[in-house]
C-alpha cells in the first residue's frame, strides 16, 4: 500500500451528487494506478460485489460501495480517485471480511475478494500486487461461519434439451458430487425442490452472462420449468458442451473413460457435471478443488416423494411457519455429529426402494436396540468427533487453520477407538467401521506431533508448531527467545545503570522497542541514548544495541513465521492428499451415527421395526403420529391402526359384482369421516410418515407393522391460495388432483384430505365421488381419504376394496369429546354446526343453521350407481 492508497477521508455520508457511484462513467486517464487496477478488476466481475484489500480494510467503491453501505447498514462516504476526483466508497475490517461476506451471499449476491498477494514492505514505494482470490457464491462456501452445519450446501447445474435433462449437483465444503439424466421436466423440477440448492448453474445465451438472479428474479433466459424459489447463475454454454465438458471430467477424476463413473452412456449428466466443476475451479481461483469421485445416481432408485407431499407431511419444516421444530426430522435427530445429522436429512429426503437397503439399516438399529452398552458408548465417542467432511473439504481446498487439523486430529484418533468399540458388531453399517486405515492414524499422530495443544486461529503469526520438530525452527526459536530475554533484561540493567527508577522498555508498531523515560529524568539519561518522541509526561529514547537486537528479533520472527507457515501448508496438503480416505470413513461414521440415533429414538419412543415385503400391504397396528406423539404428554396420543392393500393376485373383474366377497377383500381405499378437529389429517399424515419412515429403513411408531414398498406417496392436503401463480385455491386443489391421478399405481400411498371444497357443494362432491372411484378402480392405488363427505360412504357398498372408518367422538348433552380413535364405519354426522357453537356463533345462527340442515337432508338424496359396474 502507497500513502497516497490509504488517504481516506470521510465527506458528507449517503451524499451521492458528490461523488462518483458508476465505475464506467469515469476517465480512465484520470484515475491514480490503484483505482485503475480497481475499474479494471471490476469490468470482470460486473455481475458481483468487489472487496478490495487495502491495508487493514476490505474497501468497495463505485456501485459496490452503494451497494454495501445499503445492505450492510454501513456509512457510505467517499475518498479521493486521482485526478478523477471523489468515488464513492465503503469499506469493512479485512478480519471481519467472513462475517460481511455471508451477510452478503445470504442476500444473493456474489462477493469478489481481491487480495493483496504482497506484504507492503515488499513492494517498496510501488502499487502492492493485488489479485482476485476467491469468488464466493452461495453455492460455493467453504468457510464454517458461512455454513449451516446440519444441512448441505448444494451447487447445481441443469443442461436441458427438449424434454430431457442433465443435473449435477455438489457440495464442495463435504466434497459430495453427483450426476444423473431425466427425460420428463417434471422430474427435474422435483429432484430440485428435494435438494434445495443454494445455487444453480444454467447454461445460457443470455447477453449478461455471470448474472446471479437472486430468489424471485426472473429472466427470459430461465427454463420454465426451474423454480422461481433458487438463485440462478447464467453461464455460458461452452464448458457445458460436450466437447468440453467430457475432458474435464476425465483430467479431473485421471480415468480415461467415463464408464468407471457411470456416466459414459449419459451426455446431459455428463455436460451438466463438467460445467459444474468448470464453475468450482474458477470460483476457488488458487484454492484446488477438493471433490470426491463422481457418482451417477437413478432418480427411480429411490422412493418418490413429490415437493408437495415433502412440505404436507413436514418432513423438514412445518408448513404453518416453516420452522424445524415441529418438522419429522427434528422429531427423529437423535445424531451426536454434523456429518449424521445432514445424512439424517438426506436420507428422509430420499427414502430407498430397495428392500435389501433397507433391511441393512433395520439390521444395525436393530443391534444397537439390542446393545444397549454399545450404543450409549457409541454416542459418548461420536459426539468427540468433529465434522470430519467439512474439515477435510476445508483442508483440501487450502483454506483450514491450525485449529482445523488440530480439530481433524483429534476426530480421527477417535477412529480406532470407534473401530474397537464395534468390533464384535455384526450388521453391516458398524462393520464399516471396523477397520480403519493405517494411514489415518499416522496422519492423527502426526498432526498432534507438529500442532501445538491449542494453536491461534492465524496460519501466518506463528505458534503453531511445537518444538523439537525441525532443527531450523528450534535455532531461530532459541534466538528470538534470546534476543527477546536480552530486551526483558534491560529494564533492569538500564535501572540500575542509570539510577532511574521508573526507567521502561515498551514496544509500538511504529517506533518498535523505546526506552522510556519521565522527563522529570531527562537529564539523568546517558549519552548513548538516543532521543526519538516527545510526550506529555515522557520521553522516548532508542540506543544502536537496541535497535540491532531489535532487528535480529524482527527478522528472526518473520523466519520463524514463515517455516511455521510452510511446516502447517505441507501438513495441510498431507491431509489432502488422503481427503478421499477420510471421507469414505467419515461417510461410514455419518451412517452409524444415524442409525445409532435412530435406535436410540426408539428405545425411547417405543417404535418397532416394519417388516418390509414386495406386494401392496400396509398393515400398522396401533400407530402413532411420530411429531404429534412427542408434542403430547406422555400416552395422551391415541394409537390407530390401518389396514390397506391387498395382493395382486384374483382382485379384478368379478369381485366388483359379486357382491357377498367384499369383505374378504382388503380396502385399497378408506373413506375417512369424523368430526372436524377429531384427528382425520392426524391420522392420514402418520400412515404417510410410518410408510416413508420404514422406507429410510427406521423403526416406526407403531406396535407392529407390516409394509410393502412403496413407489411414490401422494398428499393433497387443504389448499391455500397460490398468490405468486394466480391461481384459486380450487385450481391449486385441482391441478395437485389431476397430477395424483396422472402418476398414481397401485403400488402409491394417496393420502387426500379434503377434495372438493372449494367449489359449490355438489360440484364438489361430483368431484370427489368421481376421483375415489377412479382411485379405487381404476388405479387401486393405496388411499386414505378424508372426507366431510358422508355420502361418499356408500362407495364401501358398491365396490369392494372401499371401506368406511369413522374417527370417533361421544356425545354429551352439552358438548362432544374426541377420543380420536379411528374404527370402523361411517361418521353420520360433522358436527360442524357443533364446532361453530363452540367457535361462538350466535344463537340465532345456530338456530337458523339446524334448521337449514334439516331441510337439506331431507331433500338431497343422493343415487349414484358406479360408472362401468352398474
Ligand atoms: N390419535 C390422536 N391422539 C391424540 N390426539 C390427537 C390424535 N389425533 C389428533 N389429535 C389431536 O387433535 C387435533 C386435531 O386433529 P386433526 O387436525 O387431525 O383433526 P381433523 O379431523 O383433521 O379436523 P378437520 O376436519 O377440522 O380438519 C390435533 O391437533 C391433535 O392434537
Amino acid at each position: 500500500m502507497t500513502a497516497s492508497e490509504s488517504a481516506t477521508e470521510p465527506t458528507k455520508p449517503n451524499n451521492t451528487n458528490t461523488f462518483i457511484t458508476d465505475h464506467r462513467q469515469v476517465d480512465r486517464s484520470k484515475l491514480s494506478q490503484m483505482y485503475l487496477h480497481y475499474v479494471e478488476t471490476k469490468d470482470k466481475y460486473l455481475h458481483a460485489v468487489l472487496l478490495y484489500r487495502v491495508g487493514d480494510f476490505f474497501e468497495c467503491y463505485f456501485q459496490d460501495a452503494v451497494i454495501l453501505a445499503q445492505e450492510l447498514e454501513l456509512v457510505l462516504t467517499s475518498k479521493q480517485a486521482g485526478e478523477q476526483g471523489r468515488v464513492a466508497m465503503s469499506g469493512v475490517p479485512h478480519h471481519s471480511w467472513e462475517r460481511y461476506t455471508t451477510l452478503l451471499v445470504e442476500k444473493g449476491f456474489a462477493v469478489v475478494i481481491c487480495d493483496q498477494v504482497e506484504d507492503a514492505s515488499e513492494a517498496a514505494g510501488r502499487l502492492v500486487r493485488r489479485e482476485v482470490t476467491r469468488i464466493l457464491t452461495p453455492g460455493t462456501l467453504l468457510e464454517e461461519g458461512m455454513l449451516k452445519s446440519s444441512r448441505n450446501n448444494y451447487l447445481a447445474a441443469v443442461v436441458i434439451a427438449a424434454n430431457h435433462w442433465g443435473l449435477a449437483y455438489a457440495d464442495i465444503s463435504t466434497g459430495e458430487f453427483l450426476t444423473t439424466q431425466g427425460s420428463d421436466l417434471e422430474h427435474l423440477t422435483q429432484e430440485l425442490m428435494r435438494l434445495q440448492p443454494s445455487e444453480v448453474l444454467v447454461p445460457s445465451n443470455a447477453p449478461d452472462l455471470g448474472s446471479l438472479l437472486r430468489p424471485g428474479e426472473t429472466s427470459p433466459h430461465l427454463p420454465q420449468c426451474l423454480p422461481p424459489s433458487f438463485c440462478y447463475s447464467l453461464r455460458s454454454q461452452v464448458p457445458f458442451s460436450q466437447g468440453e465438458a467430457r475432458p474435464k471430467l476425465l483430467q479431473k477424476f485421471k480415468v480415461r473413460s467415463l464408464e468407471g463413473l457411470g456416466c459414459d452412456h449419459l451426455p446431459l449428466a455428463v455436460r451438466a457435471a463438467g460445467g459444474l466443476l468448470e464453475y468450482v475451479e474458477d470460483t476457488q481461483k488458487e484454492n484446488p478443488v477438493c471433490l470426491q469421485r463422481l457418482r451417477t445416481y437413478t432418480t427411480t432408485d429411490y422412493l418418490i416423494v413429490d415437493h408437495q407431499t415433502r412440505r404436507n407431511l413436514e418432513i423438514t419444516q412445518t408448513v404453518r411457519d416453516g420452522t424445524f421444530h415441529g418438522s419429522l426430522l427434528w422429531a427423529l435427530d437423535r445424531t451426536s455429529t454434523a456429518m449424521g445429522s445432514r445424512a439424517l436429512r438426506r436420507w428422509l429426503l430420499q427414502p430407498l426402494l430397495d428392500i435389501k437397503g433397507i433391511r441393512s439399516r433395520q439390521d444395525t438399529i436393530q443391534e444397537l436396540i439390542g446393545n444397549t452398552p454399545l450404543r450409549q458408548d457409541l454416542r459418548q465417542l461420536l459426539r468427540q468427533i468433529y465434522d470430519l467432511e467439512r474439515l477435510t473439504g476445508r483442508a483440501g481446498s487450502g483454506t483450514a487453520n491450525a485449529k482445523d487439523l488440530a480439530a481433524l486430529a483429534d476426530s480421527l484418533s477417535r477412529l480406532p477407538e470407534l473401530a474397537h468399540l464395534v468390533a464384535d458388531a455384526d450388521s453391516p453399517f458398524l462393520k464399516a467401521l471396523q477397520k480403519v486405515p493405517p494411514i489415518l492414524s499416522e496422519l492423527a499422530q502426526k498432526l498432534h506431533v507438529h500442532l501445538v495443544e491449542s494453536p491461534p486461529i492465524h496460519i501466518k503469526e506463528g505458534g503453531l508448531i511445537r518444538s523439537g520438530i525441525n532443527l531450523q525452527l528450534d535455532e531461530r526459536k532459541a534466538t528470538v527467545e534470546a534476543d527477546q530475554q536480552w530486551i526483558a533484561n534491560l529494564e533492569v540493567d538500564e535501572r540500575a545503570k542509570t539510577a532511574i527508577p521508573n526507567l521502561k522498555v515498551g514496544f509500538n508498531k511504529t517506533f518498535g522497542y523505546y526506552i522510556s523515560i519521565s522527563r522529570a529524568k531527562a537529564d539523568q539519561v546517558p549519552s548513548n541514548y538516543i532521543r526519538r518522541q516527545t510526550l506529555t509526561n515522557e520521553e522516548r529514547y532508542i540506543t544502536p544495541e537496541l535497535k540491532e537486537r531489535e532487528a535480529r528479533i524482527l527478522t528472526a520472527r518473520d523466519d520463524l513465521n514463515r517455516l511455521e507457515y510452510e511446516i502447517f501448508t505441507a501438513l495441510r496438503e498431507e491431509v489432502a492428499q488422503q481427503a478421499d480416505v477420510i471421507r469414505n470413513l467419515s461417510r461410514a461414521v455419518a451412517a452409524a451415527d444415524v442409525l445409532c440415533g435412530l435406535a436410540e429414538l426408539g428405545v425411547q419412543q417405543g417404535y418397532c421395526r416394519p417388516e418390509m415385503l414386495p406386494g401392496r400391504t400396509i398393515e400398522i397396528v396401533d400407530g402413532r403420529h411420530p411429531v404429534v406423539e412427542q408434542s403430547l404428554p406422555a400416552g395422551f396420543f391415541v394409537p390407530n391402526s390401518t389396514q390397506l392393500g391387498e395382493e395382486e393376485t384374483n382382485h379384478r373383474g368379478t369381485e366388483y359384482t359379486e357382491k357377498n366377497e367384499k369383505k374378504s377383500v382388503c380396502a385399497d381405499l378408506i373413506i375417512l369421516t369424523g368430526p372436524n378437529a377429531s384427528g382425520k389429517s392426524c391420522y392420514l399424515r402418520q400412515v404417510g410418515l410410518i410408510q416413508l419412515m420404514a422406507q429410510t429403513g427406521s423403526f416406526v411408531p407403531a406396535r407392529f407393522a407390516k409394509l410393502a414398498v412403496c413407489d411414490r406417496i401422494f398428499t393433497r392436503v387443504g389448499a391455500v391460495d397460490d398468490l405468486a401463480t394466480g391461481q384459486s385455491t380450487f385450481m391449486v386443489e385441482m391441478n395437485e388432483t389431476a397430477n395424483i391421478l396422472n402418476h398414481a399405481t397401485s403400488r402409491s400411498l394417496v393420502l387426500l384430505d379434503e377434495i372438493g371444497r372449494g367449489t359449490a357443494t355438489f360440484d364438489g362432491l361430483s368431484i370427489a365421488w368421481a376421483v375415489a372411484e377412479y382411485l379405487a378402480v381404476d388405479l387401486r392405488a393405496r388411499t386414505i381419504f378424508a372426507t366431510h363427505y358422508h355420502e361418499l360412504n356408500e362407495l364401501a357398498g358398491m365396490l369392494p376394496n372401499v371401506a368406511n372408518y369413522q374417527v370417533t367422538v361421544k356425545e354429551l348433552p352439552d358438548r362432544i369429546i374426541f377420543l380420536h380413535q379411528v374404527q370402523p364405519g361411517g361418521a353420520d354426522k360433522s358436527y360442524g354446526i357443533e364446532a361453530g357453537r363452540l367457535a361462538g356463533l350466535p344463537g340465532v345462527v345456530i338456530q337458523r343453521a339446524k334448521q337449514v340442515m334439516g331441510q337439506i337432508e331431507k331433500h338431497s338424496k343422493i343415487a349414484v350407481g358406479l360408472q362401468n359396474l352398474d
